[in-house]
């Protein structure tokens, strides 16, 4: 079995690989894009790709990708804890600190770290937390990378401000993606808890369409645990909804909301049905 994520090492999608996947071959690349389109072109089975976070909210570049440029059911979920660390390749004090590197989704985790501690720090965006503890890692320049404490290790760099993440609660979503709807490894969880994403175009703008579209589920009691509005890239004002609910798709009920949305000329396209990864955090990690 072979996995994509995103590299190089030491990022926060490769500890959701370890957990979901801990005796497969994972390989790194370089973006969200390319995982995806290792898996559409048969070179990888799977990718793991991150959705949401707690703090920062979705992930864009992976469901725009997943919904505007390949077609990879979802298969699998897990939600894993994360801590945000300051990273330097040498003992500095804070306001020697000239430049911070790191994902663009790190660094708005901890926006009010940067601008109370490090004002002086011009930020970077990198491809991952782990290409910029790998950057930091051979700087001579005062700078240092966010990231979590497998880059540190990974990279040999020193933590010298942990948990540096605005919020206290902070979880990233990861999604499991395959070429097809398989048959789930045993690692990602058979699951009585099962979740379906999907989205919803509206046939055109008029009052009541999204009411009429949560009418839908509401009154067959299907739960909803997510519903976001993005847009269609074809004009301003024109949006779709992602949706996750708390059923298969095979359930009879929802097979009812897909006929009637069909009847209001609604849209609807099921992105996955699929198990959620129960994560254990290990005794005494600090991850
Ligand atoms: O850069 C990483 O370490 C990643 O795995 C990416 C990513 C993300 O895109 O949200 C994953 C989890 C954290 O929220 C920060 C960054």
């Amino acid at each position: 079995m072979k996995i994509s994520y995103l590299g190089p090492k030491g990022t926060f999608t490769k500890m959701a690989v370890d957990a979901l996947f801990p005796d497969e071959k994972a390989y790194s690349y370089a973006t969200i894009p390319q995982c995806m389109d290792a898996v559409a072109n048969g070179e990888m089975d799977y990718c793991v790709v991150p959705v949401e976070n707690t703090i920062e909210g979705t992930v864009p570049i992976t469901m725009d990708y997943l919904i505007h440029q390949v077609k990879l059911p979802i298969i699998g979920e897990i939600v894993i804890p994360i801590r945000q660390h300051l990273l330097t390749n040498r003992k500095l004090a804070l306001h020697d600190i000239e430049a911070v590197y790191s994902h663009s989704h790190a660094i708005a985790q901890c926006h009010q770290f940067l601008h109370t501690q490090l004002p002086q720090a011009a930020t970077h965006a990198t491809s991952s937390t782990g290409t910029a503890a790998e950057m930091v890692a051979g700087m001579e320049e005062p700078a240092a990378a966010i990231g979590n404490e497998l880059a540190a290790k990974e990279f040999g760099l020193t933590i010298l401000r942990e948990d540096i993440h605005d919020y206290a609660n902070n979880h990233t979503r990861f999604f499991v993606l395959a070429k097809q709807e398989t048959n789930v490894p045993a690692t990602i969880g058979s699951g009585d808890q099962r979740k379906t994403s999907l989205y919803v175009t509206l046939p055109h703008d008029y009052a009541g369409a999204l009411h009429q579209v949560l009418a839908a589920f509401a009154w067959r009691k299907i739960n909803m645990s997510k519903i976001e509005s993005r847009p269609m890239k074809t004009g301003l004002g024109n949006y779709f909804f992602i949706m996750d609910v708390s059923c298969e798709a095979e359930d009879i009920l929802f097979q009812g909301v897909q006929k009637e949305l069909a009847a209001l000329g609604c849209n609807l396209t099921v992105l996955g049905s699929y198990p959620i990864h129960a994560y254990k955090e290990k005794a005494g990690a600090n991850l």
